[in-house]
């Protein structure tokens, strides 16, 4: 791993040290070609190793991967093997059928009408399931129950028994399969299908793949779960125009955000047309998000999705009031009308961080907005105050769509697990790992030196600091000012930095899921080259197993999909046999308090923090008694105290500026 090519977001590679990585390859490396991460190898035999047969070059295991018709749906039956050209439903066989799958998985502006099989063909090789968690027919007959009290207690207490005992449906929607079919096929508004073609969107990821038919068809999908809960009976799909509820699980990094978005702003453009009026009628989408940094990002992705579109996305902050319904609107003065205008217009990307955005947060002023983008504790607030702002919707069936493994690591990274031994080995791991060992003449050292811009280039991002000052990190990370960001688990979960080209977890994540998540900061969008360096010492050991079984896992998967690991195993096989199996009790304890040496405080008695340095003992003794002397050198031209108290006069360091690493 040469750990130079993947800091050097901005720094020309000298030709030796570039040789055999091409900068293509990286997560930073310029646009990507295909953001799917399964399934999309367009080689004439890879596309779909299903219709491969004998002659594939991959063995098959019996049972595994076969195609198998539609009498066998829901797993009732076993399923029914078939050779390559053994006649389907329909009459096609495998073969005739290749090449009009391909036709639909290729970039393909027109859609063309997929069977049953074919759509469970391509949703297959791209592992994507559905399933209708609740069956709509059953949720009818049960909704009467719901009024009843007694019954509403009793569902509660034993909701995991019903759902078991409820018959899973598998569905196999049509496959979006170019995100022109978004106009032709689902008539989304033409400016929304605008500026997802100016945002460069072409192959849509897998979960786009099988998400957006569902959100924009929500009527089919209820169809389609009711006809297959009902056998062959005729479903009812005209009266069941509202939605559906989807729970989707996907990969890290492959374009959740959009996902649910696009159906969102496209709904309420079409509702907005319905009814004819351009007045706000409140907000029509609350979405929640965890941290500011990512509810951030989310409006930001709105925004360009929704530019010139009218609908108002706004990121709610402390104090902000949202204007609840149109007539509370109307019964506004003119002035106050025009106040709210004015305010909600510079709620867009470009002026968010502007004076008079910040004025007017600080004024709890209303705003106009379809669509809230908040955190939880800003939502809990703004309810507290507007009993108005949320109107309860009728319940839809709930569908699940499934990208892949859950809980696992995106397979176009790779992982590597280094043992340091101890918190300063780890301090050295660190160090010898951003200093290319391979090239000398690299500008990009572990101290930065001044000409590449020093420690300016290394900042931190954690809670503690002003709004103000996360907003400045995060945007000087994006616009590649600063090259290394060391942060904690604030941002582990769904930002998207696109070129981010390595994540070192410096402490072991505290569960396999954070493992997954922190990791897939680097490798969005299928981007392949990242890499993810998880630093481990002897205090660790106990816990690594569960990560170690990840990146098992997410290895297998790559291999799975023909390709080897960048740098081969990350875990070899000697290692995971022999760390120690973590007990329920032990998983948990590190979910909830982290390792617990690294805690500042053990059983109420302050624990000894290590030091972290790379420098010996006495050779800080001696630096120590060096800058004491100056001190109080300085002290003494000053007047100041001179007994070798620190000298308050010296300017405080301020909490939300790094000032690069102490020796
Ligand atoms: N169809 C697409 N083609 C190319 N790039 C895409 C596509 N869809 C999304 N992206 C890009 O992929 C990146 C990751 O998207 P997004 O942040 O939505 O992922 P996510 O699934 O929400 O990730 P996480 O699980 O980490 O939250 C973004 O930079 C986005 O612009």
């Amino acid at each position: 791993m040469d750990i130079f090519k993947l800091l050097s977001r901005s720094t020309k590679l000298s030709k030796s040290s570039s040789k055999g990585a091409p900068q293509a390859q990286l997560p930073s490396g310029g646009q990507n070609a295909n953001p799917q991460l399964f399934g999309h190898d367009t080689s004439e035999d890879a596309q779909l190793p299903e219709l491969k047969g004998n002659s594939g070059s991959r063995k098959r295991k019996r049972g595994q991967d076969r195609l198998h018709t539609g009498d066998n749906v829901h797993g009732d039956k076993p399923p029914r093997e078939h050779g390559p050209e053994e006649e389907m439903e329909g009459g096609t066989t495998d073969r005739q059928l290749a090449p009009r799958l391909k036709e639909a998985i290729v970039v393909n502006g027109s859609a063309p009408f997929l069977s049953e099989e074919e759509c469970r063909q391509i949703l297959r090789s791209h592992k994507i399931k559905i399933t209708a968690l609740s069956d709509p027919q059953q949720q009818e007959e049960e909704a009467p129950a719901k009024q009843n009290g007694k019954k509403r207690r009793k569902a509660k207490e034993q909701p995991i028994e019903v759902a078991k005992k409820r018959k899973k449906i598998e569905l196999y929607p049509q496959p979006l399969t170019s995100f022109s079919q978004l106009r032709d096929k689902y008539g989304i508004s033409k400016r929304l299908a605008e500026n997802i073609e100016a945002q460069g969107y072409t192959v849509p990821t897998e979960v786009q793949l099988g998400s957006l038919p569902l959100l924009l068809e929500p009527a089919k999908a209820w169809a389609a779960a009711q006809q297959e809960s009902q056998g062959d009976t005729q479903g009812d799909n005209n009266s069941k125009s509202h939605g559906v509820d989807l729970l989707a699980i996907a990969p890290t990094g492959s374009g959740k955000t959009i996902a649910f978005l696009i159906p969102v702003i496209n709904a309420l453009l079409r509702d907005r047309n319905q009814d004819g009026h351009g007045e706000p009628a409140g907000p029509g989408a609350i979405i929640v998000a965890p941290t500011k940094e990512l509810a951030s990002q989310i409006a930001n992705e709105g925004r360009k999705l929704s530019s010139t579109t009218g609908i108002r996305i706004a990121l709610m902050r402390k104090g902000m009031n949202v204007v609840p319904s149109s007539s509370e609107y109307k019964e506004l003065s003119e002035h106050e009308r025009d106040e709210i205008d004015d305010k909600s217009d510079i709620s867009d990307a470009a002026a968010e961080s502007s004076q008079r955005a910040g004025r007017a947060r600080e004024q709890g002023h209303m705003m106009k907005a379809d669509v809230l983008v908040t955190t939880p504790l800003t939502l809990l607030n703004a309810l507290k105050t507007s009993d108005d702002m949320v109107k309860l919707l009728p319940s839809s069936p709930l569908l699940r769509l499934v990208v892949g493994l859950k809980d696992s690591a995106v397979p176009n990274i790779s992982h590597k697990l280094t043992y340091a031994a101890t918190e300063q080995g780890k301090l050295m791991a660190l160090r010898q790992l951003l200093h290319p060992t391979t090239s000398t003449d690299s500008e990009l050292l572990y101290d930065i030196p001044p000409e590449a811009g020093g420690s300016s280039r290394i900042a931190v991002l954690h809670a503690d600091l002003s709004d103000t000052a996360r907003d400045r990190v995060m945007t000087a990370f994006r616009k590649g000012e600063v090259w290394v960001l060391i942060t904690t688990d604030l941002l582990a979960r769904g930002v998207d930095f696109r070129g981010i080209n390595g994540v070192v977890n410096y402490d072991v994540p505290n569960s396999a899921a954070a493992y997954v998540h922190r990791v897939g900061r680097t490798g969005r969008a299928g981007r392949e080259g990242g890499v993810a360096v998880t630093l481990y010492t002897e205090e660790d050991i106990p816990h690594v197993r569960i990560i170690a079984q990840v990146i098992a896992a997410a290895e297998k998967l790559r291999d799975k999909a023909g390709e080897s690991g960048v740098n081969g195993a990350g875990v070899q096989q000697w290692l995971l046999d022999s760390l120690p199996q973590p007990s329920k009790r032990d998983r948990q304890r590190l979910k909830m308090r982290g390792v617990e040496i690294r805690r500042a405080s053990v059983n109420g008695k302050e624990a000894r923090k290590a030091k972290i340095s790379t420098k010996s003992g006495f050779e800080r003794k001696v630096e120590n008694r060096r800058r004491g002397a100056m001190v109080r050198s300085q002290s003494r031209k000053i007047g100041g105290p001179v007994d070798g108290a620190p000298n308050k006069r010296r300017v405080a360091v301020e909490d939300d500026e790094f000032e690069g690493f102490g020796d």
